[in-house]
């Protein structure tokens, strides 16, 4: 079998030098391009003849990213924050176009989180959720992050809404006025909190109350090297995965 020509959006980055030096020591994967900022993302892809493009840029670019890759023919790989349910329809429209189109079968897997314990907690906490009267989300980062609530705070948030709303459960009790900036960011009606704290890298708590009971859920990635296992894992599947794909639980099997 050939080796899986990948490309890595963001090379220089946090998360691209990571992905870089994964994908070099990762068998049956070939590093053929380090894409930087200022580059020509389409034209980078075909000079490299990429088979999957990462992507570990910036929430501003990531949409664009995809679309140009897709333009050149190949499947993406997307770690970055900043997606919400437009940007991924327009995702799904595009490959459903180049499908009818060309006849290409390219996947895209966009994952909020590649860690496994944050994986792993996500998909307790969305089964954990119907059986509470409250719960709340705690993510805290490293203080270089530029968006907040991270991306995996917003995935799980939307399963706990989800799991509400299929358990049938209401709003949760909650007496403070509407405006207090202490309570965090509303996503779906799940209350969202981001610390920022030097010494941090990927942290998440999830708390569920009932009456005189709690139940927390955390998860811990004390070092980068937790998402690669993970975004290796991505770029193996995505080839054999057409249409768009959200989260690595599906992957995972857990979902
Ligand atoms: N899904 C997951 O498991 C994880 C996701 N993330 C997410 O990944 C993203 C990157 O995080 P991190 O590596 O820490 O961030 P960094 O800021 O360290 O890296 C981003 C890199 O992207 C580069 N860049 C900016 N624009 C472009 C462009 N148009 N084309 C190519 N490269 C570009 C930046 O270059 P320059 O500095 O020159 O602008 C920089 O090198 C974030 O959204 C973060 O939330 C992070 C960890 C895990
Ligand atoms: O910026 C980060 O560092 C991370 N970003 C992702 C997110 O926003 O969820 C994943 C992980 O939390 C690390």
């Amino acid at each position: 079998m050939t080796d899986i020509r990948v490309a890595v959006l963001g090379a220089a980055g946090r998360m691209g030098t990571q992905t870089c030096a994964a994908v070099e020591a990762a068998d049956g994967l070939e590093l053929v391009a380090r894409v930087e900022a200022g580059d020509d993302v389409a034209q980078a892809l075909r000079d490299a003849r990429a088979d999957v493009a990462v992507d570990f840029t910036v929430p501003a670019v990531t949409e664009a990213n995809v679309h140009a890759a897709l333009d050149a023919g190949a499947h993406v790989v997307v770690g970055t924050t900043g997606w919400d349910d437009a940007s991924r329809g327009r995702v799904a429209e595009h490959l459903e176009r180049l499908d009818a189109d060309q006849g290409a079968r390219l996947g895209v897997l966009i994952a909020p989180n590649f860690g496994l314990s944050a994986v792993l907690a996500m998909t307790f906490a969305a089964k954990a959720a119907r059986y509470f009267e409250s719960a709340e989300v705690v993510e805290l980062h490293h203080p270089d992050k530029v968006d907040a609530p991270s991306g995996t705070a917003r995935h799980t948030a939307a399963a706990i809404a989800r799991a509400r709303a299929d358990a049938g459960l209401g709003p949760m009790p909650d007496a403070t006025d509407s405006g207090w900036e202490a309570r965090g960011a509303d996503v779906d009606g799940v209350r969202v909190h981001a610390v920022r704290l030097r010494g941090l890298v990927a942290h998440e708590e999830i708390l569920f109350g009932n009456a005189g009971e709690q139940l927390v859920i955390r998860q811990d990635s004390f070092d980068r090297a937790s998402f690669m296992p993970g975004v290796i894992l991505a770029v193996r599947e995505v080839v054999r995965r057409p249409g768009l794909t959200v989260g690595l639980e599906n992957v995972l099997d857990l979902s």
